[in-house]
């Protein structure tokens, strides 16, 4: 099976993560998500996740830090996460193509359900 390669911004400012929901009809739909994509032909990490918290937030990320990899088997695709630490960004987060978005406490991000891969992401942050 062909790797998805995903760009992922975890976006936190004073102890809030950002965190959007999954549109039901995407894959792992109906969870909450990081924000980010698939990444474009020759991007880097920075750029990917400059370009997708761009399309879905509007806003542009002003420090990017990688935080880890993960690669995960899904029954249907396989993913490797590219995970960054976004503590910094120009604009105001807003739902783009109609996601709803939460600022999220870090001690109540076990109140959501997210997708498999991302529990190794949740026990870092
Ligand atoms: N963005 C994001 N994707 C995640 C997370 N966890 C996780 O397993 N994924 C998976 C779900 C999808 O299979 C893949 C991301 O694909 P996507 O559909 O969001 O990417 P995209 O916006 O570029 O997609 P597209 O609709 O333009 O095709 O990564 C996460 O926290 N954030």
């Amino acid at each position: 099976m062909a790797v998805i390669k995903v760009a992922v911004a975890v976006i936190i400012i004073a102890d809030r993560v950002l965190i959007a929901k999954r549109a039901k009809s995407q894959h792992q739909g109906g969870l909450w998500e990081f924000p980010g994509g698939k990444f474009e032909n020759g991007e880097s990490l920075e750029q990917a996740a400059q370009r997708e918290c761009f399309e879905e937030l509007d806003i542009i990320p002003a420090s990017v830090e990688p935080l880890t990899v993960i690669e995960h088997d899904y029954d249907d695709k396989s993913v490797r996460l590219e995970v960054c630490v976004v503590k910094d960004y120009l604009g105001v987060p807003n739902g783009k193509e109609g996601q709803p978005l939460i600022w999220c406490p870090r001690h109540r991000l076990s109140d959501y359900q997210f997708p498999e891969a991302n529990q190794a992401i949740l026990k870092l942050i």
